[in-house]
């Protein structure tokens, strides 16, 4: 259930938008229980409607004037300019965007929802294709603070700067700079030089839209963005438009949620079929361009093509083998065997996601039990606030628990799953 009317500080910020060339159309943000804000039909919508115009005066990218006035250094990611520009302008009463930032989640918020803020003990269960993320992660905001501190500091510390860095990775979108050539001097003369990790911007109200692997597209043109209703909508109703095709496990370290039924979800099996390969199947795979990436879906055919050769490189003669990833051979006449050995490596999975259930249940507890007493130890008086804070993280971390048993259980299912059609 929403709250249509969600406070004080949203009714200022959607004002405030309205003259900073945010058009909105039929929809409102509202606040929803667990999820923090979110957007709903604040009337019928129909399908074609456009519901939101955000101009693109009001982006804060790296080229804004206030942004290109920090004088950051040029080797400094676009996502670590940002970041820096948030965190020197978080405590400026004046600062243009201030109403907007108001309505953004807190630190506190994040502390609990993000994984980059979990403890390690729970971290460590976080499934493997996500662990590879959150390292990536960690790495690309440390190479940040490492560039930016000494220009940063002491106004501005590392707290500070990774809860603005989480800002951006969690609220911004693809933006292309309509007038390139003459943008920025760390972006690239020509579009098609451009990558993803230069795309970024704010942009105000567009970052109240909660995620769906189905339903609105946001589009983005010459002039700024627009969203345009996908279906009919009942006024009440949640809107939500789709920040990409990503798996929960995706979703989960870059955005602290997964999604209960996600089209787009799959899990990696290379952790369990790389260990297995001797060198010269290495090498193989390598020279074909089969080395990792193997995947499993809920629905057949349930494993990637990549899958299906390494099983067979795996289980049978390597004739089959070569026939099968030169296209020769379209491998039907193998599929049973190719199946058998598939079910083989599920079922250690499933051992696999079992322990790891039982392994969270437990580590949860002593996590509880650990943050309490650190907390209630390191205040000199037993005072209430310390038992607060004592609480709140016993709380963070039981929703941080349920989070990655909620994880655990759906990849138990995508398992079980395919388990099930493969003993049809
Ligand atoms: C762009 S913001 C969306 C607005 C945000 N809910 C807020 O309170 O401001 C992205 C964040 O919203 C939350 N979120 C987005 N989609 C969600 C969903 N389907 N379920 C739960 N949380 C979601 C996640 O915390 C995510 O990091």
């Amino acid at each position: 259930m929403a709250a249509l009317n969600p406070g004080d500080e949203h009714d200022r910020f959607v004002a405030w938008a309205s003259d900073h060339g945010v058009e909105v159309d039929g929809i409102a943000p509202a606040k929803f229980v667990g999820r923090g804000m979110g957007i709903v039909a604040a009337r019928d919508i129909k399908a074609g409607e456009r519901i939101i115009f955000v101009d693109k005066s009001s982006l804060i990218t790296v080229t804004a004037p206030t942004v290109r006035a920090c004088k950051l250094p040029q080797n400094v990611t676009v996502h670590g300019k940002l970041a820096a520009f948030l965190a020197m302008q978080y405590h400026n009463a004046d600062s243009d965007h201030r109403l907007w930032q108001g309505v953004w989640p807190k630190e506190e918020e994040f502390r609990s929802i993000l994984p980059y803020y979990w403890p390690k003990s729970l971290q460590e269960y976080i499934p493997h294709a996500g662990k590879v993320l959150l390292i990536k992660q960690q790495q690309k905001l440390d190479k940040d603070w490492q560039t930016l501190r000494a220009q940063l500091q002491p106004s501005v510390d590392r707290d500070l700067f990774a809860y603005t860095w989480l800002i951006v990775n969690t609220r911004t979108f693809y933006w292309e700079y309509p007038d390139l050539p003459n943008s920025h001097p760390r972006l690239p003369k020509k579009r098609f030089q451009l990558t993803a990790d230069d795309c970024y911007a704010m942009c105000p109200f567009m970052d109240y839209f909660n995620h769906s692997d189905v339903g609105c597209d946001p589009q983005h043109g010459p002039s700024g963005y627009s969203v345009i209703a996908d279906r009919d909508y009942e006024a009440g109703e949640e809107v939500y438009f789709s920040y990409g095709s990503h798996t929960n496990d995706f979703l989960l370290v870059e955005y602290g949620f997964t999604l209960p039924t996600n089209k787009c979800d799959s899990l990696p099996l290379d952790h369990l079929i790389i260990p297995k390969l001797s060198a010269s199947q290495v090498e193989a795979l390598k020279e074909d361009g089969f080395y990792g990436n193997y995947t499993l879906t809920k629905d057949a055919p349930h494993i990637c093509h990549r899958a299906q050769a390494v099983l067979r490189l795996m289980n049978l003669p390597t004739r089959r083998y070569t026939m099968f990833v030169s296209g020769n051979d379209d491998g039907a006449a193998d599929q049973h065997a190719i199946d058998s050995a598939l079910v083989a490596l599920l079922t250690e999975f499933s051992r696999e996601i079992v322990e790891t259930l039982e392994a969270v249940d437990s580590v949860a507890g002593g996590v509880v039990e650990e943050q309490q007493s650190r907390t209630t130890r390191s205040s000199k008086r037993k005072s209430q606030v310390s038992e607060n804070m004592a609480t709140s993280n016993g709380q963070a971390v039981m929703e941080q628990k349920a989070t990655l048993l909620e994880r655990w259980k759906q990849i138990r299912e995508i398992v079980n799953a395919a388990l099930r059609s493969l003993d049809e």
